[in-house]
């Protein structure tokens, strides 16, 4: 079964004090399996966000639906972790209390949130760290707390909305390979908003490529690339003139 089925999503924004309406999204059909990992791809006000913000919960279609597991989504849950571009922490609690929180939240003892979160504490790169404070870690560091504190709730999905797009080039290149090291080791499905092909083509099992205004999905890409991708690949280097191709006004009006 489909983990996650957008279909004929639109989105509309109502401006009122402009008295204009801006249609962010148009008529988007997509499909995640289980165990996909979709990243949604294209420049900047094209819709991304806002389409993940839907499937997040945080936000409704004008028209449409969303669903995750079959049921339309129709606020936040557990079943959908979501990491940011900037991790969010709560700059008073250690990482480990920081990874825990939501376990916190659920009235969990103490010693149960601390074990859990060093599983995942781990996972991320982290031991040794967890009774740092954010503002003693790196941006790096700060955003695997982020990634630990979602995967944590085990949750069948991970919504990212850019998340190393404030990192710089190596760390960001050294987040990449970590996301795909977790992911293979704790599966799960992802979907991952960027307006870096490089980045899509690195980490994405697909990648939906969309144009703006209105927001839609020119092409679903399948990317049939081993791992780990290799970026000056002939292969690599095909799909991504293609989907440069996609982004150029021109191609995207045509796609
Ligand atoms: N709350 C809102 N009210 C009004 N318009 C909005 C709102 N949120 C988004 N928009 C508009 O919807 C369009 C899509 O925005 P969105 O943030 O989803 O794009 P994006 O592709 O994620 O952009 P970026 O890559 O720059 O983050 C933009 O034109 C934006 O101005």
């Amino acid at each position: 079964m489909a983990t996650i089925e957008i279909s004929g999503v639109s989105k509309i924004f109502k401006d009122a004090k402009r008295k204009s309406d801006v249609t962010a999204l148009s008529n988007v059909d997509v499909t995640v399996k289980k165990n996909e990992f979709l990243c949604l791809l294209g420049p900047s006000g094209c819709g991304k966000s806002t389409l993940l913000n839907m499937i997040a919960g945080f936000d409704k279609p004008t028209a449409g639906t969303v669903k995750v597991d079959g049921q339309v989504v129709e606020a936040p849950g557990s079943d959908r972790g979501v990491v940011f571009q900037q991790a969010n922490l709560m700059p008073w609690l250690p990482v480990w209390e920081n990874v825990a929180f939501h376990l916190k939240m659920r009235g969990a003892m103490k010693a149960e949130r601390r074990e859990k979160a060093q599983l995942y504490i781990n996972m991320v790169g982290l031991t040794g760290f967890e009774n740092h404070f954010p503002s003693e870690l790196s941006g790096g560091m700060n955003q695997r707390v982020g990634i630990a504190r979602a995967l944590l709730m085990n949750p069948g999905v991970i919504l990212m909305d850019e998340p190393f797009g404030a990192l710089d080039e190596q760390t960001r290149m050294d987040m990449q390979n970590e996301l795909v090291r977790i992911w293979e080791e704790h599966k799960g499905t992802i979907v991952f908003v960027t307006h870096g092909i490089d980045e899509a083509l690195t980490l994405g099992t697909h990648v939906a490529v969309m144009s703006a205004r209105p927001g839609r999905i020119a092409e679903l890409i399948h990317l049939d690339l081993p791992r780990p991708r290799d970026i000056t690949s002939p292969r690599f280097n095909d799909v991504k003139r293609h989907i440069l191709d996609l982004l150029r006004p021109s191609g995207a009006a045509h796609g």
